[in-house]
C-alpha cells in the first residue's frame, strides 16, 4: 500500500511536535517536509528533540509543495499563515487537514469556495479530541430543551485567538437549533466592559485563559428550577491525535469540505 505523503505546517509548536510524532509513527503515513520559520535546509532529525526523520525543512511553502508533492498538509500554525498555507495548498490540489483556529466566517466560505473550484477534499477541525466533538454534538442536543446557555472556555495563556474555535463552533451548532433569543435581563448594563463575555446571536461566550490550564469547555444550560452542565477537558495535546489521524485518513477519500470532525465522526 502506498504510504500518504504529508507535510506538517508549525512543526516545532506544542502541536505540531505531536503531530510530528503521529506521522513518524504511522506505518502508512511518510513525513515528506516541513514548513518552518526557521531552519530551511535542515532536517527534522537535525532539530533539538526530534525523533530521527530526513525530512527536509523548509522556510517557503510554495517550494516545499512544489518539491515534496505531498498528499496532505497539516496545518497548526496561526489564523493569518493558517489561512494562506490553506489556500494554496488547495491550489496545488493538496488535501488540507487544519487545526488552526481564528479563522473568520468569510475566510471560512472562501476556503470553501476554493475546495470546490479544485476539487479538492479538505477539513478544518477547531477540536481534534472526540470528547470534545461529544461535548458539542451534546450540547446541540440540549438546545432543543434549554433556550438559555452560557459558553466558559479556558485555555493555556499562550492561546492567541478568543473566543476558541471550539466555543465558535459549539455557539454555531447550538444556534442551528435554538430559537433566537438575547439572553439575560434586558435592562442589564455592564459596569466594567467585557462583564457579559462575547455574544454570538444573544448567547454569551466566557474566554479564561490561565497557566496550567491546556483546553477546557463547559456549556451551561439554564431553565426553571434546573441547570445542565456539559464539560469536556483535554489534559494533554497528545489527546488530539487520534482526531488528526481520522482527519487525514478520511480526507484522502474525499473532495468536499468539512468544516467539524462532527461531520466525519459516525
Ligand atoms: N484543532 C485542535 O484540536 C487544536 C488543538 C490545539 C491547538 N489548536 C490550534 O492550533 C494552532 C497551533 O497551536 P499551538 O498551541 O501548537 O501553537 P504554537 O504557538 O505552539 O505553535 C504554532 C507554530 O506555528 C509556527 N509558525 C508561525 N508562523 C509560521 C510560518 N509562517 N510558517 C511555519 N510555521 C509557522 C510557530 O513557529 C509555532 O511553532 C492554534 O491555532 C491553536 O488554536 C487546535
Ligand atoms: O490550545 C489551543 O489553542 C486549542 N485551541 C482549540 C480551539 O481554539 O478551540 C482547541 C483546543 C486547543
Amino acid at each position: 500500500m502506498e504510504k500518504v505523503k504529508i507535510v506538517i505546517a508549525g512543526p516545532r509548536g506544542r502541536m505540531g511536535k505531536e503531530a510530528v510524532n503521529l506521522v513518524l509513527s504511522t506505518e502508512s503515513y511518510e513525513l515528506v517536509g516541513v514548513v518552518d520559520r526557521k531552519f530551511d535546509g535542515l532536517t527534522v532529525g537535525e532539530l533539538d528533540g526530534f525523533p530521527e526523520s530526513k525530512a527536509l525543512i523548509y522556510t517557503d511553502f510554495e517550494k516545499c509543495l512544489q518539491e515534496v508533492e505531498p498528499d496532505v498538509l497539516i496545518d497548526l500554525t496561526t489564523p493569518e499563515v493558517g489561512m494562506f498555507h490553506t489556500k494554496t495548498a488547495l491550489k496545488y490540489k493538496i488535501r488540507p487537514v487544519v487545526g488552526t483556529t481564528g479563522f473568520s466566517k468569510e475566510d471560512l466560505e472562501e476556503l470553501e469556495q476554493l475546495c470546490a473550484e479544485h476539487e479538492t477534499g479538505c477539513i478544518i477541525a477547531p477540536n481534534f479530541a472526540v470528547g470534545a466533538v461529544l461535548m458539542m454534538k451534546f450540547s446541540q442536543m440540549a438546545a432543543r430543551y434549554f433556550n438559555d446557555v452560557e459558553i466558559i472556555e479556558l485555555h493555556h495563556d499562550q492561546k492567541l485567538d478568543a473566543p476558541s474555535g471550539t466555543a465558535v463552533k459549539t455557539a454555531q451548532m447550538i444556534s442551528d437549533v435554538r430559537e433566537p433569543k438575547k439572553q439575560g435581563h434586558p435592562d442589564e448594563k455592564e459596569t466594567i466592559q467585557g462583564a457579559r463575555g462575547a455574544d454570538y446571536e444573544g448567547m454569551h461566550i466566557h474566554s479564561v485563559r490561565l497557566p496550567g490550564l491546556i483546553a477546557h469547555q463547559q456549556v451551561l444550560f439554564g431553565a426553571d428550577g434546573q441547570t445542565l452542565t456539559i464539560r469536556h477537558d483535554s489534559y494533554n495535546r497528545s489527546s488530539f491525535m487520534s482526531g488528526v489521524k481520522l482527519a487525514v485518513d478520511t480526507v484522502m477519500k474525499m473532495d468536499t469540505f468539512v468544516y467539524g470532525l462532527e461531520n466525519i465522526i459516525e
